[in-house]
C-alpha cells in the first residue's frame, strides 16, 4: 500500500473517532446496556410457554381487559399466563391475566421504563434523530475497517500494542454489531412489511391477531408486538408450523422467522437471551479500543506541549541553550518574576513559533552561542522561521551568553536579535552580552527587567555556576586501532579527584587549554555511583592541516590525548548538564543515538543502569567506520546487552561491507520499532555526535518516520520535533 494512502487512512481512523468520540461512546454504552435486556427479560418473565395460547381466547381476553386498545405488547407465558404491557405518560406498566378465567394475577417482577429509554437513546438519541445515529454507524464501520490496514497485529506490552492486537482479534465481533446496525436501518434482512401510511392509527393487539387469523390459519399465539410505525408482529403457530404475521391496516404478510437473522444478531438473541453477552463483549472491546486510542493520542500531544509557568501568562521567558546554562537562567528568571507577582511562561524556542511571541506583553530571550559563532542547535529552525515572520508590535529583550575566548563573541544572541528586529520586533532593553560565568550579569539584567515591568522581585536564587575540579590523569587508553589509518584517533581517559564528586552521567567537564583560551566541553561517561572519585572521558583527537601541509592538533584534545601524562593534574570545571542526563523517571525508556566519540556520555548512562540494576528499557544505536577498528567500548556494551541493561544494541559500520551504513540508516530500517518506543512507550531520544551528519540525518529520519506513522505533513512533523525538543523528549548534544 502506498505511504500516502496509508496516511490518509490513519488520518481518517484517528480524526473520525476523535471527533465522534462522544456519539460513538453513547451508542456503544447504550448498546452494552441493551444486551442485558433479553437476559433480564428471561429471568423476569419466567420460561416462555411451551404451548401457544388459543388465538380466539386471547382476542376475547384482550377485548375484555383492553377495550380501548392501549396494550402495546403481549407475551404468553407458561401455565396460560398472559403478560400485557400498557404505557402511561411515557412509562411502561405491566399486568398479568389468567387466559382461561380472565382473572388478574400478581406480577412476578416489575419491568421498568429504563430499557425503553436506553433503546431510544441508542436508536435516535431521544431526539428523533435516527439519521444521526445511522451516519455515525457508517463512520464507525469505516473506522473499524480501516484499523487493520494500519498495522499488523504484533504483541507489544504497550497501549497501542494492545489496541492493535485487540482490534484485530475482535474485528469480526465488532463488525458484526455495527454492520447489522446499518443493515437494520436499511431494512435489509429484517422482516418484510405490508404497506403502511404515515397517518395510519397504531395497530391494536386484538385486531392484529384477528387479521392474522383471517389471512392465514393462525391458531396459537406466543407474542404480539408493535412493529415500526403502525404495524404489529404476531408470533404463533399455524397449520404449517411456527410463523410470524406482519400486520398493518392494509395487509398481512406471513414469515417463517422473526425478527430475522440480522436483528437477532444485532440484539444478541440469535441463540437465546444469553447470546447477548457476546454483544456486551463487543461493546466492551469497542470502548476499550476507543479509550486506548484516545489516551495514547492525548499522551502524544502532551509529550510535545510541556512548557512551564502560568497558562494565562503575559510575559514569556524564552531560551536557546546548547549546554543548559541559558535554560537554567530562564528557569530562575521565571521563578523570580513569578515571585514578584507576574504571570510568566517559560519555553525553549525549539517549541515556539515566532508568531507566538506576539501573544505576550514582553518577551525576554536568553540565548547562548555554540560552535563557531552559531545559534544553539535548538534555535536553528526558529531562526529560519523568523525570516518570513511579522512581529510588528512585539517587544523583546535579549540576554546573550558567550565567551570572549571565541572569535565570534555572543554571535548567537546577536543573530537572534537582528532577526527579531528585521521581523518588526521592538527592542525594549538593550541587549546585554555576558562573558563566561553569567551569574553577576544575569542578576543585573534581571533588575533591569523588573524595572521595565514596573515590579519588585521576590527572592532570587543564585544560579549554580560551573565548579572547579582538580583531576589527576590515572589511565589513558587508545580506543581505535592505531594501525588502521582509516579510523579516527580516539582515547579513553580516566581521571581521579581527591574530593568525591556528585555529578551525573552526561554532565560536562570544561577543559581550558591555556589562559585566555576558550574552554571545550567533554561529556562525562561514568557514574559517581561506581566511584565518586573517578571521571571517564572519551576524547577524539582533533587535527587541522595547515596551508603548508603541517598538521596541527586541537588545543584541548591535544592537551588531553598527548601532552598530559599519567599522574599529571588537570584543572577543569564541572558543568551540570541536566538536559543531557538520563531521564528523571527511572522507568522511562531511553534511546541513545551515537556516532563516533558521541558514545561518550552513554557509557555513563548505561553504567548507571547496570550499577542500579535498573531494567529501564534502553536502546543504543552506535555508528562508526569499522567494527574491527573502532567499535568503541564494544565489549562493555555487548556485556551490558547480554546482561539486559541494554534492551537493544545496534552497531553499524559504514566502511564495512554489509556494515549497515550510518546510524540514521538503521534508524530508518527500524522506523516501526522506533515509533513504538517513542510514541507508545514515551521514550526520550538522546543524540550525541556530529551536528551536520548525525544531527541532521537523525532529524530527517525522525521527521519522516513520524510523518508516516502519524499521517503528518513534513512541516507538521518538523514542528512536532521542535515541541519534543522543548519538552526534553528529544535531546541533542552535538558538535560541529
Ligand atoms: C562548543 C562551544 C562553542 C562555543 N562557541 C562560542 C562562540 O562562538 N562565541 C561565544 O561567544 N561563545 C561561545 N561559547 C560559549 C557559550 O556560549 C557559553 O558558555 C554559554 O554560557 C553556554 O550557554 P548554554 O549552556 O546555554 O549553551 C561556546 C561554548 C561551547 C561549549
Amino acid at each position: 500500500m502506498s505511504l500516502h494512502f496509508k496516511e490518509v487512512l490513519r488520518w481518517l481512523h484517528r480524526w473520525v473517532s476523535l471527533i465522534l468520540f462522544p456519539l460513538f461512546a453513547l451508542i456503544i454504552v447504550t448498546g452494552a446496556i441493551l444486551s442485558f435486556d433479553p437476559v433480564l427479560d428471561d429471568l423476569r418473565s419466567g420460561p416462555a410457554a411451551s404451548a401457544p395460547a388459543d388465538a380466539a381466547a386471547l382476542v376475547q381476553l384482550l377485548d375484555q381487559v383492553d377495550p380501548g386498545q392501549r396494550v402495546r405488547s403481549v407475551v404468553v407465558e407458561e401455565g396460560g399466563v398472559v403478560l400485557l404491557e400498557f404505557r402511561q405518560q411515557g412509562r411502561s406498566r405491566f399486568e398479568a391475566f389468567d387466559l382461561d378465567t380472565g382473572e388478574a394475577l400478581a406480577l412476578r417482577g416489575e419491568q421498568g421504563d429504563f430499557f425503553n429509554t436506553v433503546k431510544h437513546l441508542h436508536k435516535d438519541l431521544l431526539l428523533n434523530a435516527a439519521i444521526v445515529v445511522e451516519i455515525a454507524t457508517y463512520l464507525m464501520v469505516l473506522v473499524i475497517i480501516v484499523g487493520p490496514f494500519l498495522a499488523w497485529p504484533r504483541l507489544r506490552r504497550t497501549l497501542m500494542g494492545w489496541h492493535g492486537v485487540g482490534g484485530w482479534i475482535a474485528l469480526p465481533l465488532v463488525l458484526m454489531v455495527s454492520v447489522t446496525g446499518i443493515l437494520m436501518s436499511l431494512h435489509i434482512g429484517t422482516p418484510q412489511l405490508p404497506p403502511q401510511h404515515p397517518d395510519d392509527r397504531r395497530m391494536g393487539m386484538a385486531p392484529a391477531i384477528e387479521a392474522a387469523m383471517a389471512a392465514g390459519d393462525l391458531s396459537g399465539v406466543r407474542a404480539v408486538d408493535r412493529f415500526k410505525n403502525s404495524a404489529a408482529a404476531v408470533q404463533g403457530v399455524d397449520s404449517v408450523g411456527e410463523a410470524v404475521y406482519m400486520v398493518s391496516h392494509h395487509g398481512v404478510i406471513r414469515q417463517d422467522r422473526f425478527p430475522g437473522l440480522v436483528t437477532s444478531l444485532h440484539e444478541g438473541t440469535w441463540a437465546g437471551a444469553w447470546s447477548g453477552l457476546l454483544n456486551l463483549l463487543a461493546s466492551i472491546v469497542l470502548m476499550g479500543l476507543m479509550v486506548t486510542g484516545l489516551w495514547s493520542w492525548a499522551r502524544r500531544i502532551r509529550q510535545g506541549r510541556r512548557r512551564s509557568g502560568d497558562e494565562d501568562a503575559d510575559i514569556l521567558v524564552a531560551y536557546a541553550s546548547q549546554t543548559g546554562t541559558a535554560a537554567r537562567l530562564a528557569d530562575l528568571t521565571r521563578q523570580a518574576l513569578q515571585a514578584g507577582g507576574a504571570r510568566v511562561m517559560q519555553a525553549s524556542v525549539a517549541g515556539l513559533s515566532p508568531v507566538e511571541f506576539k501573544g505576550f506583553r514582553q518577551v525576554f530571550l536568553i540565548a547562548s552561542t555554540a560552535g563557531e559563532g552559531q545559534v544553539p542547535e535548538q534555535a536553528r529552525s526558529f531562526l529560519k522561521a523568523l525570516e518570513g515572520a511579522d512581529l510588528a508590535g512585539c517587544r523583546f529583550s535579549v540576554l546573550a551568553l558567550g565567551d570572549r575566548g571565541y572569535t565570534h563573541f555572543c554571535r548567537g544572541g546577536e543573530q537572534l536579535r537582528s532577526a527579531l528586529m528585521a521581523a518588526g520586533g521592538e527592542e525594549a532593553l538593550p541587549m546585554v552580552k555576558v562573558d563566561g560565568d553569567p551569574a553577576a550579569d544575569w542578576r543585573r539584567w534581571l533588575d533591569q527587567v523588573a524595572a521595565l515591568l514596573g515590579m519588585g522581585l521576590g527572592d532570587v536564587a543564585a544560579p549554580q555556576g560551573d565548579q572547579s575540579v582538580r583531576l589527576t590523569l590515572r589511565e589513558r587508553r587508545q580506543l581505535n586501532d592505531p594501525t588502521d589509518p582509516d579510523t579516527h584517533e580516539v582515547w579513553s581517559l580516566r581521571f581521579e579527584s581527591a574530593a568525591p564528586l556528585a555529578y551525573r552521567p552526561g554532565d560536562l567537564l570544561l577543559v581550558r587549554p591555556g589562559v585566555g583560551e576558550p574552554a571545550r566541553p567533554y561529556s562525562i561517561g561514568s557514574t559517581p555511583e561506581d566511584d565518586p572519585h573517578s571521571i571517564l572521558l572519551t576524547v577524539a583527537l582533533v587535527t587541522h592541516r595547515e596551508a603548508d601541509g603541517t598538521q596541527r592538533l586541537g588545543k584541548a584534545s591535544g592537551l588531553l590525548c598527548r601532552q598530559l601524562k599519567e599522574g599529571d593534574v588537570l584543572e577543569g570545571q564541572w558543568r551540570a548538564h541536566p538536559d543531557f542526563n538520563p531521564p528523571e523517571d527511572p522507568k522511562r525508556p531511553m534511546i541513545m543515538l551515537a556516532a563516533g566519540c558521541g558514545i561518550a556520555p552513554f557509557i555513563g548512562f548505561i553504567a548507571e543502569q547496570a550499577r542500579r540494576k535498573s531494567r529501564r528499557p534502553a536502546w543504543l544505536i552506535f555508528g562508526n567506520r569499522k567494527r574491527g577498528g573502532d567499535f568503541f567500548h564494544g565489549e562493555k556494551l555487548e556485556a551490558w546487552h547480554r546482561d539486559g541493561y541494554l534492551e537493544r544494541l545496534d552497531a553499524v559500520f559504514s566502511r564495512d561491507p554489509d556494515g549497515g551504513g550510518y546510524v540514521q540508516d538503521r534508524l530508518s530500517d527500524a522506523a516501526d520499532a522506533l515509533m513504538d518506543w517513542v510514541l507508545d512507550r514515551d521514550a526520550v531520544i538522546y543524540v550525541c555526535g556530529n551536528a551536520r551528519t548525525l544531527g541532521e540525518g537523525v532529524r530527517t529520519t525522525l521527521a519522516r518516520s513520524l510523518a508516516s506513522r502519524e499521517g503528518m505533513t513534513p512541516d507538521q512533523a518538523a514542528r512536532r520535533l521542535g515541541e519534543w525538543e522543548a519538552a526534553g523528549k528529544l535531546r541533542m548534544d552535538l558538535i560541529d
